[in-house]
């Protein structure tokens, strides 16, 4: 890097909310050509109203990591005070807080602050204060190299607004670029920082995920290679090697508290696409031995030998399992909250020990959490839901179907220049395509679901992984025997195009999790689209089926698919004080018929039943996404004004620019999804990269939507969801909602924690007694 200049935005805790700004200047370890000013953090600094309380007494420390020895960043006594002090809304404020000191200082510092019966709050916030630096502060924003202002698929996107804020959306990346900055970086003796500096360029999802992670960057390279990005697409691979080369595998983040797990196993897809954009095969010297290695730390780390009940074949699979009795780091005061809730039962420590574990295993899934991973779907709290968790005890359908495809590219890579192993890896892949049909689909409901090891049965959770294998070119022969068959298998997205005015949530249940409704989640539009687009046209190319008289999509869908009664689905609002029904023929809020009248679905599209959902699917997205943005302060001069103050007061986002969410919701259009463990992110990486693919792969078939009138919103009281065109008028001016909207942040936050830790707090008071 030529000229440095970054100024991190450091807020260090809620009772000291001050903020600094930092200058540094670097030669920088990034490749690009140079760096502009960016602020790289964004937690914003609550004060706190017990400064002066004691700590409460603490729980037994967990186990020493022997995969995170840091006595800072890792799991022991130093991050469990900080954390059971709370002073952050967010847990992983600290631990991307490089020290402001030597290791041994910032040890013996801690040392000496009061012992625990006389330790406040306000000590614990002078400690950090002072032996603590900015979150982000060993990164640094990088300027793109070849940046055009004008790529080439902007030609495929017709509609002048759309064609726009796709470029709009190209000209984001370079608010998410990063590089590791040297001159900020701890050498592990003047400073100790928990992050795992890499070599190349890189692209961050944002917000709180200041770091490259793994599945996000699959997303994130489609976009690049949409914005003919080459290089940082290039260097985002050479960093993902450089970790197979060091670690053995791809990490879920860049961060040394995520070195425990590796996420959705995606390197493989990043590289093909990367090849077939740029043609550039000379990438493969290194890559794929490299690729050997990360499916043989899978083979060897994460398959299981599953007899299967219904052939009682022996299939190899993949399933995410990771080693751990501590918690998260970056997470740890929520993992200590599930694991120590004193409204729930007291565990051992073999108990917390297998829970702690359970919940790392969740977060390699990518999907940290879902109703997919629990035992049970009742008593769905987050607290409650979490101690049920059985990711350990799953054999799930998406890891094995990207594995399938992982092993079909490896073929095509090696191609006629090592047949032998090409041909190893299409053994492998036939054996895998075995183990999903045979264990995952279900013939009957025509679905795929996950296999529990426990049960020795298919799960009943029905979810947006079962359209991975179709993604992956794993079809059925039930789906390819008729095209009634195909369209079942999709018939569930087609109700919600039509009863939602929202794009596919990641299941149906609502349980307070993330990965549950009524989320729907960037990554899984593009799943859901890829599979419409592989499955073969003698099967695709009829009309789109319409529910008989009298009743409505939900009756299209196989019996007992969904695992939950109609009357169970999550409710479309209408307007201030009416939801949609939830039975007969007005619980679709659109039009009937192959592609009419479907609420922000694009013009009626010729062609076959999954054309149609794809293009009303691509729309719909597109409308999430541009409403979302605009309702927070997005705007294109001369296209699409401003909002006015009153309507971005709704949102609380009269200062903002616009939001990029990196989740979104079956119903509200005009805001982010909720939920989970974190508030909601704005950046964001996957939701910019899936933008960008959809506009150039649909571009066409795109319409402007009509957006929400967000003043409408304020009219009434409290309601989950918004802004829809009405039933009698499908596709016309918005309608009301009921929801205050908040542009920022949703989600289990620091009050809700606060009064857990106040409970474990109670409890652990209550066990030492
Ligand atoms: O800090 C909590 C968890 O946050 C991450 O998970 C979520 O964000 C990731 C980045 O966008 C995304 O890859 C993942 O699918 C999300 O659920 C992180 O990956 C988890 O490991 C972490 O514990």
């Amino acid at each position: 890097a030529s000229s440095v200049s970054s100024a991190a935005h450091s807020s260090t805790s809620k009772a000291h909310s001050s903020t600094s700004t930092a200058t540094a200047t670097s030669s920088g370890a990034a490749t690009s050509s140079s760096v502009s000013q960016v602020v790289v953090t964004t937690v914003t600094a609550t004060p706190s109203p017990s400064a002066a309380a004691l700590l409460p007494s603490q729980a037994v420390l967990p186990a020493t990591q022997a995969w995170c020895p840091s006595k800072i960043f890792c799991a022991g006594p130093l991050l469990q005070t900080i954390n059971i002090a709370n002073i952050f809304v967010d847990p992983k404020t600290v631990v991307d807080k490089p020290t402001a000191k030597t290791s041994k200082v910032v040890l013996a510092d801690f040392a000496a602050l009061p012992g625990n019966t006389s330790l406040t709050e306000q000590d614990v916030v002078n400690f950090v204060d002072a032996d603590f630096s900015g979150e982000g502060q060993e990164l640094m924003a990088v300027t793109l190299p070849g940046f055009q202002q004008t790529p080439p698929f902007l030609a495929n996107v017709t509609d002048p607004l759309l064609k726009a804020f796709a470029q709009t959306v190209h000209g984001f990346w370079s608010q998410l670029v990063r590089g590791t900055n040297s001159s900020t970086l701890c050498d592990g003796v003047k400073c100790e920082s928990s992050l795992i500096p890499l070599n190349h360029t890189f692209v961050v999802p944002g917000g709180r995920f200041r770091e490259q992670y793994y599945w996000d960057s699959f997303w994130i390279v489609e976009g690049l290679l949409e914005s003919q990005l080459f290089s940082i697409a290039n260097d985002t691979l050479q960093n993902f090697m450089d970790e197979i080369e060091h670690f053995g595998f791809i990490p879920n983040g860049g961060r040394i508290y995520y070195l425990n797990r590796s996420q959705p196993p995606l390197f493989i897809q990043m590289l093909a696409r990367y090849v077939a954009a740029s043609n550039d095969t000379s990438i493969l010297t290194r890559a794929l031995p490299l690729a050997e290695r990360e499916l043989l730390w899978w083979q060897t780390n994460r398959t299981v030998n599953v007899v299967s009940p219904f052939t009682n074949k022996t299939h190899a699979m993949a399933q995410y399992s990771v080693t751990n009795t501590a918690p998260r780091p970056e997470s740890y005061l929520t993992d200590y909250v599930t694991v120590h809730d004193p409204t729930q039962p007291i565990l051992n420590d073999t108990q917390g020990a297998a829970l702690y574990a359970e919940l790392a295993s969740g977060a390699e899934t990518g999907w940290d959490y879902s109703s997919r991973w629990l035992t049970a779907t009742t008593g769905t709290t987050t607290g409650t839901g979490l101690r049920q968790l059985n990711v350990k005890g799953t054999v799930p359908v998406d890891l094995n179907s990207i594995l399938y495809k992982n092993r079909l590219l490896m073929a095509q890579l090696y191609g006629t220049s090592n047949k032998t192993a090409a041909a190893r890896h299409t053994t492998a892949a036939a054996a895998i395509k075995e183990g999903v049909l045979d264990l995952f689909w279900n013939a009957t409901k025509l679905a795929f679901y996950d296999f529990n090891l426990g049960s020795n049965a298919r799960n009943d959770v029905f979810s947006t992984a079962t359209f991975y294998p179709f993604w992956s070119g794993i079809f059925p022969p039930e789906v390819l025997a008729n095209a009634t068959n195909a369209f079942g298998a999709f018939s569930a997205l087609n109700m919600v195009l039509n009863r939602y005015n929202g794009t596919m949530p990641v299941t149906f249940i609502e349980t307070g999790l993330q990965w549950d409704a009524p989320n729907a989640w960037p990554p899984h539009q593009y799943i859901a689209l890829q599979a419409l687009r592989a499955l073969p046209a003698n099967v695709t190319s009829g009309a789109l089926p319409t529910p008989a008289a009298g009743a409505n999509t939900f009756s299209l869908i196989p019996a007992g698919q969904l695992g939950v009664d109609e009357s169970a689905l999550p409710v479309q609002n209408l307007g201030p004080t009416t939801n949609a029904s939830t039975s007969g023929p007005t619980a679709d809020i659109s039009g009937r018929g192959a592609g009419a009248g479907v609420v922000n679905g694009g013009n009626a599209t010729t062609g076959g039943w999954a054309n149609v959902l794809g293009a009303q699917l691509a729309n719909r997205y597109v409308a999430g996404v541009l409403c979302s943005w605009h309702a927070t302060g997005g705007q294109i001069p001369g296209l699409l004004p401003r909002l006015s103050d009153a309507e971005l007061n709704v949102t609380q986002s009269t200062t903002n620019t616009g939001n990029m969410f990196e989740k979104f919701s079956i119903s509200d259009i005009d805001s982010a999804g909720r939920g989970g463990e974190y508030t909601v992110q704005a950046g964001f990486g996957w939701t910019n990269g899936v933008l960008l693919w959809v506009a150039s792969n649909y571009g066409g078939q795109l319409v402007a939507p009509v957006c929400p009138d967000l003043l409408a919103l304020t009219a009434s009281p409290s309601s989950s969801s918004s802004a829809g065109p009405s039933a009698t008028a499908p596709g016309s001016s918005s309608s009301p909602s009921t929801t205050a909207k908040t542009g920022a942040a949703v989600g289990l936050t620091t009050s809700s924690l606060r009064v857990l830790g106040a409970l474990v707090a109670c409890a652990v008071a209550y066990v030492a007694l």
